[in-house]
């Protein structure tokens, strides 16, 4: 069934996902829309990773449902949903250390029509241009925050229509946060979707639409970024002190 315009492009509801035995998310209910860029904040332990890890494939779920325009994800697993316009790019993704950037980007390009692999890769890079001025390095040479900018650009290869990122900014110096951040905004310029987790809520709240405030596995908050006296609400919610 097509989706309609009005119908989020994900929809997360009611979701039980955990670890064996042990629950993790406690019905957890989220949407993001098209093109729409979206904080996902909380304290550590939170189950935010837990959440992009049960939405992209990686963790099986139990009760509820997360539905990626207009379908179902259930029993899908990680390659699947990235084929079909999900792409989540893990916290603290490794690149191939041995590859060239232009192979680690083409390597995330595998399943793409041969002619027009080149072509994403090069768009990947265009968002990125400390890493293309060393696209025939070995990924290894890159500085830790290059590498990490690389796995997004990977992420990016696939022109996704929502992409997820978790913790992008971690161990980054502040003016690669600044850069990644930036390139979550232009991407937001072009339609894409984004999920992000991310500690740096002043940060966050200058690039994003909406924000959901988790605190043991479920929504205590969700707000609109330019709402006033967020950082204030949002540490309320952490700690069961506000409602919304
Ligand atoms: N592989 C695992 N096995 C068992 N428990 C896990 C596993 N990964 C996470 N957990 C537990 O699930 C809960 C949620 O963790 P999760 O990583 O989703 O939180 P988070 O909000 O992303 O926090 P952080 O900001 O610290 O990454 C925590 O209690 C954590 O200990």
């Amino acid at each position: 069934m097509p989706i309609s315009e009005a119908d989020p492009l994900l929809a997360v509801r009611a979701l039980e996902a955990g670890y064996g035995k042990i629950n993790v998310l406690h019905g957890m209910t989220l949407d993001v829309r098209a093109g729409e860029v979206v904080a996902l904040l909380g304290p550590n332990g939170a189950g935010k990773t837990t959440l992009l890890r049960a939405i992209s494939g990686l963790l099986p779920w139990g009760a509820g449902d997360v539905m990626f325009a207009g379908s179902s994800l259930r029993g899908i697993g990680p390659r699947e949903t990235a084929r079909g316009g999900l792409v989540h790019v893990v916290e603290g993704h490794r690149v191939f250390t041995q590859q060239t950037v232009t192979d680690n980007l083409l390597l995330a390009a595998y399943d793409i029509p041969r002619g027009e692999r080149l072509a994403r890769v090069e768009e990947a890079l265009a968002y990125f241009p400390e890493i293309a001025a060393k696209r025939n390095d070995r990924g290894g040479a890159l500085s830790g925050g290059q590498q990490q900018m690389l796995a997004v650009a990977q992420g990016l290869v696939r022109r996704p229509k929502l992409l997820m990122l978790d913790e992008p900014s971690a161990g980054l110096s502040p003016v690669l946060v600044d850069r990644v951040l930036a390139v979550v905004a232009r991407l937001r310029d072009t339609g894409t979707a984004v999920l992000l987790v991310e500690q740096l809520i002043e940060k966050v709240l200058a690039i994003a639409d909406r924000v959901y405030a988790v605190a043991q596995g479920t929504v205590v908050l969700e707000a609109k970024a330019s709402e006033p006296n967020l950082p204030h609400r949002l540490e309320r919610a952490y700690f069961g002190l506000d409602q919304s």
